[in-house]
Order: C-alpha cells, then sequence, then structure tokens
C-alpha cells in the first residue's frame, strides 16, 4: 500500500529526456517532483526551457548531489558526467536511477574501450530493462537504464537468443534527431538532417556491446549494430535480420508461426510490448510518445532470412518512460502508472 508521495528529483533536466520526465511525472499521482537541476539555467522556470509544460511553479536549481533529501533520483545527464555523482546520491539513501550509458555494463574494460573513458566509479547496478529484470530492479538501489538503441534491439530478438535460433544478427536501426540530446551536431543541422538519411559508425558504435551484453546472456549469438540518423524528430525503427540455424525451405509458413506464437509466448504479460499479428508491420509514428514497443513482421524470405522489426519512442520506452517504468517497479506502484497513454498518431 502506498503510504505517502514518493519525493523524486531530476538531474540534468534541462536536456530532452529531463523534459520527458517531467511531462510524464507531473501527471504521477504518488510522486511530487521536489528538484530539477540544471547547471546552464539555475534559477529560472521550467517553462523557459521546456515551453510544454506549465504552471508547475518549478525552478531549475543548481545542486551539489548531497543536497538532494529524496526518495528517488533520476540523473538524465551525459555518459562520464553521471559517474561523477551517483555515487554521492546513493549516500543521501536515494535510490538512483541514471539515464547514461555508465553503469550498463557487468564489465568495466568493454565500458571503458567503447566509451573512450575510464570509469572513475564502478558500481553494482541493475540493467533496468523490466522485460528482462523486473524482480531485480524491484530490489534494486541503482538502476542503469538501457540505451535507446539497446532497448528496441533486445525486444527485437531476445526470444531468438533464448531459443538459440539463431547464431549472428544483423541491427539496422533508424533513429530520430532527439537521439542525440540538446547540444546542437553538425548531422543536426536542419540543412544537413532533413530530407536526408545519414549512417553513422557502421561498424563502431558504443550501443553494440551492450546489445551484445544482454543478448549474449543465453547463447553465443553474435550482434551486429548499424545506426542511421532520419529526418525525424522522435524513435527508433530498428530491423533484426537473422538467419534461422533451424533453416530448410519448406513450410515456411508454419515456421512464421512458430516464430510469432515464441514471440507472443515472451511478452504476454508484459505491459509495454506490443507483438503484431497478421503480417502487421510496427510503424514510428504508432508509439511516438508513449512508452509502448511495437514488435511485428515475422517474415522469412527464400534464403532463410527472418526479418523482424520493432518500434519505440527513444524519449519515452528508449528513455524517460522506461526509468518511470522502473521507479514504479521499485517503488511498488502500478506498472503502467502514468504510462498508460497510447502513442500520438499522425
Ligand atoms: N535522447 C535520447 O533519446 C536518449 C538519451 N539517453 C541518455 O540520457 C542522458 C540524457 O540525455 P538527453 O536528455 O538526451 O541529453 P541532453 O544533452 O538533452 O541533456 C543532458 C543535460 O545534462 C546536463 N549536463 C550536461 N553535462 C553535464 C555535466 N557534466 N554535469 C551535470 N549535468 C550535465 C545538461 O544540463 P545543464 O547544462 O543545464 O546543467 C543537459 O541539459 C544521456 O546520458 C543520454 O545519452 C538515453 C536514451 C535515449
Ligand atoms: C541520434 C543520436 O545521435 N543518437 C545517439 C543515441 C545515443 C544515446 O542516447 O545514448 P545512450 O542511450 O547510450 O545514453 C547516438 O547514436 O549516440
Amino acid at each position: 500500500m502506498v503510504l505517502k508521495m514518493t519525493e523524486i528529483a531530476i538531474v540534468g533536466g534541462s536536456g530532452y529526456t529531463g523534459g520527458e520526465l517531467i511531462r510524464i511525472l507531473e501527471k504521477h499521482p504518488h510522486v511530487d517532483i521536489k528538484y530539477i537541476t540544471s547547471r546552464k539555467y539555475a534559477d529560472v522556470p521550467i517553462e523557459k526551457v521546456h515551453p510544454n509544460i506549465r504552471d508547475l511553479n518549478l525552478i531549475f536549481q543548481d545542486l551539489n548531489p548531497k543536497e538532494l533529501d529524496v526518495d528517488v533520483v533520476f540523473t538524465a545527464t551525459p555518459h562520464g558526467a553521471s559517474m561523477k555523482i551517483v555515487p554521492e546520491i546513493l549516500e543521501t539513501g536515494a535510490k538512483v536511477i541514471d539515464l547514461s550509458g555508465d553503469y550498463r555494463f557487468k564489465d568495466m574494460a568493454t565500458y571503458e574501450k567503447w566509451y573512450g573513458m575510464d570509469h572513475i566509479a564502478p558500481l553494482k547496478a541493475v540493467y533496468g530493462l523490466p522485460e528482462i529484470y523486473r524482480e531485480d530492479i524491484k530490489k534494486a538501489d541503482l538502476v542503469a537504464n538501457p540505451g535507446c538503441f539497446p532497448t528496441g534491439a533486445i525486444l527485437a530478438t531476445l526470444p531468438l537468443s533464448k531459443e538459440k535460433l539463431v547464431d549472428n544478427v544483423i541491427i539496422d536501426s533508424k533513429t530520430g534527431i532527439s537521439g542525440g540530446g540538446v547540444t546542437p551536431a553538425e548531422n543536426f543541422h536542419f540543412p544537413n538532417c532533413s530530407d536526408n538519411v545519414i549512417p553513422y559508425n557502421l561498424t563502431s558504435h558504443r550501443h553494440m556491446p551492450e546489445i551484445q551484453q544482454e543478448l549474449g546472456l543465453y547463447s553465443k549469438i553474435k550482434v551486429s549494430f548499424t545506426p542511421h540518423l532520419v529526418p525525424v524528430i522522435r524513435g527508433i525503427l530498428t530491423t533484426s535480420h537473422s538467419f534461422l540455424n533451424i533453416y530448410d525451405s519448406s513450410d515456411i509458413e508454419s515456421k512464421k508461426e512458430y516464430l510469432l506464437n515464441l514471440y507472443k509466448k515472451q511478452y504476454k504479460n508484459e505491459p509495454f510490448v506490443k507483438v503484431l499479428e497478421n503480417g502487421e508491420i510496427p510503424t514510428l509514428n504508432a508509439v511516438r510518445g508513449s512508452n509502448f514497443g511495437h514488435i511485428g513482421g515475422f517474415e522469412i524470405d527464400e534464403n532463410g532470412r527472418l526479418v523482424i522489426i520493432s518500434a519505440i519512442d527513444n524519449l519515452v520506452k528508449g528513455a524517460s518512460g522506461q526509468a518511470i517504468h522502473n521507479m514504479n517497479l521499485i517503488c511498488g506502484f502500478k506498472e503502467n502508472e502514468a504510462l498508460e497513454s497510447y502513442g500520438m498518431r499522425p
């Protein structure tokens, strides 16, 4: 039973994921937003930065992590920055949900190799993908919220790895521009990204080892990953390509049915994963603004290539919505509290 309002703080509240945390949490019946921090906008009302969120009478504050006397802190800060503040916040007794990559890796050498920096404060954390770690999240002090690409990729491929159906998977993802955060970069300049598709980090994106870490827990699957920037504001559409170990060209329809049933079984009790049937193919604008992930496709071509598609909103299921799902689990709230809304379409 919930006895009192849960007090929360958002560190890095001026960023895109910070704005989404405020937008969603403001409607949460058991949560009181006590602090929203920003170094750049200290003493500025939040609507100056997030003009979609009005009348909350909240101002950004530039606070020391030790001053955050709340129950739960969301650190919506870049990797490298989170590791400098998370240990101090944990010392206050607050639970921490970190949205950066700093605590997602079980192996520090992998983190240091792919993020190109030393980890100054390794800590035990639970990987915050509720579809895999629900029970561990409920007991966690520190949750490492998954990366946006890994969320879509892992959901689209997990049953294949669990059943050892494929040896290699190619994850091809298209991402909206908000994935890059508020800091301008050349690719995000309007004339560069509009009317364009920009592949990047073809074989070297730091989300590849994260996807590998999680899918590799069940089989010897090898993950390849390439992201593409597409001219949309939010959303990640992922195509998971793989060749079935068990493939022979007979009876493709019954193999497709088997796979669909496998995914339906995997996600049947999941509040935010919808497995689309009858050949329906996920699209971005069906999930935009929502915490839902859609999975569909389940086609097999004549060469035995299996194609599964997932769609998520990078800022919601890929970041802030998933972080709030994790908070709901930690605090014993209804899992979908404040997260029930469907996507915005068109
Ligand atoms: N955008 C996305 O789709 C996703 C983002 N993430 C991750 O979530 C985190 C936040 O992302 P996002 O909101 O997009 O990022 P933004 O760049 O939009 O915002 C991050 C905020 O953190 C603050 N900040 C920056 N550097 C530091 C620092 N050294 N110390 C303290 N605060 C700092 C800034 O606020 P100020 O300068 O005002 O203090 C900034 O507004 C990142 O780790 C990102 O990789 C994860 C999944 C998806
Ligand atoms: C479009 C764009 O630049 N996307 C970012 C998404 C990364 C992100 O948000 O990083 P974490 O989830 O690891 O924190 C990128 O590819 O680096």
